[in-house]
């Protein structure tokens, strides 16, 4: 099958011809309407708590659809707010839009944000892996952050530094300098959280969402970095119909959230 992708060929409309889950009731992203938070006081009694370890992310990948850093599992936890046992990291990776006005997954009482960087830890408590994890509905949790336009962000830019040297599909390289995903967290802890899916392909819906409320920085040079990597591999000719092949822009636009309760915690 076509590999899916985000242009108008294979993109998000597209997805659910190979993926009928991506057509479901819990898919992710949403629009996160503030109305209709309810706060809670069982999220505001378990803090969430993690715990990474920098010398474990290992290596940086250019997947096709975007730059993904892989990391050692081991050592590291998220606990608290909304889950039940223990999660760990397994990668994280960005999203992003071919101008900083959208590139954002979710988006905030309609707004979008110039990207989203996600880190995707599974239910060790639970599961062997993340691969196993990805297939039950408490198996995953992403941690969202919300990135604007401004001052340039010193820990995202050892994830700049590499991708020159992933600039095609299926490139990867070693993380040698140590990256500290806790240093690409926002400072206030604010959150919402609601159950959702993958954003891309299959789509399982697996996922625990905790997006901060609060962005972080990064700047426009930054995210042209990221629209610089390449959708095919070294060699073959570009077959996504994407300005010659740029990963311009990886976003599933949003979803309905339907039913599903959406909490937070914090202001
Ligand atoms: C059955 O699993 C297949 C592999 C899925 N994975 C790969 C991603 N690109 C990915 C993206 C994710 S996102 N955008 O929902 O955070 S989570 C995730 S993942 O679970 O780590
Ligand atoms: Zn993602």
């Amino acid at each position: 099958a076509a590999e899916w992708g985000y242009t108008k060929r294979n993109g998000p409309f597209t997805w659910a011809k190979n993926y009928p889950t991506a057509a479901g009731i819990r898919q992710s992203p949403v629009d996160i309407d503030t109305a209709l938070a309810t706060s809670d006081s069982s999220l505001e009694s378990k803090p969430l708590r993690w715990k990474y370890v920098p010398q474990n992310t290992r290596t940086i990948v250019n997947s096709g659809h975007g730059w993904r850093v892989d990391v050692d599992s081991e050592g590291s936890e998220l606990v608290g707010g909304p889950l039940e046992g223990t999660y760990k990291l397994q990668q994280f990776h960005c999203h992003w839009g071919s101008s900083s006005d959208k590139g954002s997954e979710h988006t905030v009482d309609g707004q979008s944000y110039a990207a989203e960087l996600h880190l995707v830890h599974w239910n060790s408590s639970k599961y062997a892996d993340c691969g196993e994890a990805a297939d039950y509905p408490d198996g995953l949790t992403v941690l969202g952050v919300l990135l604007k336009v401004g001052a340039k962000n010193p820990e995202l830019q050892k994830v700049i530094d590499l991708i020159p040297s992933i600039s095609h599909r299926g490139e990867k390289t070693e993380v040698k300098e140590a990256i500290d995903p806790a240093k690409m967290l926002p400072k206030t802890l604010s959150y919402w959280t609601y159950l959702g899916s993958l954003t891309v392909p299959p789509c399982n819906e697996s996922v625990t969402w905790i997006l901060f409320k609060e962005p972080v920085e990064v700047s426009e040079e930054q995210l042209a970095a990221f629209r610089s990597l390449r959708c095919y591999k070294r060699g073959e000719e570009c077959p996504c119909d994407e300005v010659d092949g740029l990963l311009i822009s990886n976003y599933r636009p949003t979803l309905p959230l339907g039913t599903r309760e959406l909490r937070e915690c914090g202001s």
